[in-house]
C-alpha cells in the first residue's frame, strides 16, 4: 500500500502529488521534465519533499509535520532504473543476490536467488556476466534483483523503453504476471500511453508538476462515495 500526499519545490515549478494505491499498477505518464522521476525519488527517499506525508504499508516513511524521514534502505522499496544498473564484474546470480537484505528476512516470503531466477525464467543465465546477455535479459536480472529485496512497493522508471517492441511486449506480460503473483503496488513511469493503458490499473498524468487522473479514482472521490453510502 502506498499513500503519498506531498509537495516538492523544483526550480521552475512545484510538484504536487496525491496518490493512493493498495495493489495493482499505477502508471505515471507525462512529458519530459514533468516531474515523474522526482515523484519516484521522493517516494524512495532519494529526494526530500518540501511538505507532506508518505505512508508505505501503513508505516509513515516521511512526514514534514512529525519530522519523519526514513532512509531509503529502510523503506522496503524495489527501484528499477531504465539503464538496469547491473554490476558488470558480477555474474547474473551475484547481481541478484546483491538485492538480498543484509538483516534477517522480515517478510513471510523468504526467497532464494534460485526462486527469483526461476520466477523470471533466467536460471540458465546464472553464471553469465551482464555483457554476455541481451537488453531484455538484463532487465529481467534487474527485476530479479529488485524482487530479491522483498519489497513492499516496486518503483519502475521507464524499465522497458530501451527494448525492442517484441521484448517489450513479453516483459509487459511478465510485469502483469509478477504483480498478480507478488500482490504489491507497482508504480510504472512510462512515456508510452499504450503501455500505460495496458498495464495501469490507475493512470496519472503529470504536467508541470500538477497531476491529472486519467484512469481510476482519487482517494477524495472514493471517500466521498463511502460517506454518501
Ligand atoms: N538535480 C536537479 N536539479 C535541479 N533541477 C532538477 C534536477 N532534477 C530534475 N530537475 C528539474 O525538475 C523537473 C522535473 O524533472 P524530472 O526528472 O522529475 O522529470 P521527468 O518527468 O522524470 O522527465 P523525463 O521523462 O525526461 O525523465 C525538471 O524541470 C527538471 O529540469
Amino acid at each position: 500500500m502506498l499513500e503519498a500526499h506531498f509537495k516538492k519545490k523544483l526550480p521552475s515549478f512545484e510538484l504536487e502529488a496525491d496518490v493512493s494505491i493498495s495493489n495493482g499498477i499505477l502508471a505515471l505518464v507525462g512529458h519530459s521534465g514533468a516531474g515523474k522521476t522526482t515523484f519516484l525519488q521522493c517516494v524512495a527517499g532519494l529526494q526530500t519533499p518540501s511538505w507532506g506525508e508518505i505512508n508505505i504499508s501503513n508505516k509513515t516513511v516521511f512526514s514534514s509535520e512529525l519530522g519523519t524521514n526514513v532512509p531509503i534502505r529502510k523503506r522496503r522499496i524495489g527501484y528499477l532504473f531504465q539503464d538496469y544498473a547491473l554490476f558488470p564484474h558480477m555474474t547474473v546470480e551475484k547481481n541478484v543476490l546483491y538485492g538480498k537484505p543484509k538483516e534477517e528476512s522480515v517478510s513471510e516470503k523468504v526467497l532464494t536467488a534460485g526462486d527469483v531466477l526461476e520466477m523470471l525464467k533466467i536460471t540458465h543465465l546464472r553464471n553469465r556476466y551482464p555483457d554476455q546477455i541481451s537488453g531484455g535479459e538484463k532487465q529481467r536480472v534487474a527485476l530479479a534483483r529488485a524482487l530479491m529485496t522483498e519489497p513492499e512497493l516496486l518503483l519502475l522508471d521507464e524499465p522497458l523503453s530501451a527494448l525492442d517492441q517484441n521484448t517489450r511486449s513479453i516483459l509487459q506480460q511478465e510485469l502483469l504476471r509478477l504483480q498478480a503473483q507478488w500482490k504489491i503496488p507497482f508504480i510504472l513511469v512510462t512515456h508510452d500511453r499504450q503501455e500505460a493503458e495496458m498495464l495501469g490499473d490507475q493512470i496519472i498524468k503529470i504536467d508541470q508538476g500538477k497531476q491529472e487522473i486519467i484512469k481510476g479514482r482519487s482517494k477524495r472521490e472514493i471517500i466521498g462515495e463511502l460517506n454518501r453510502a
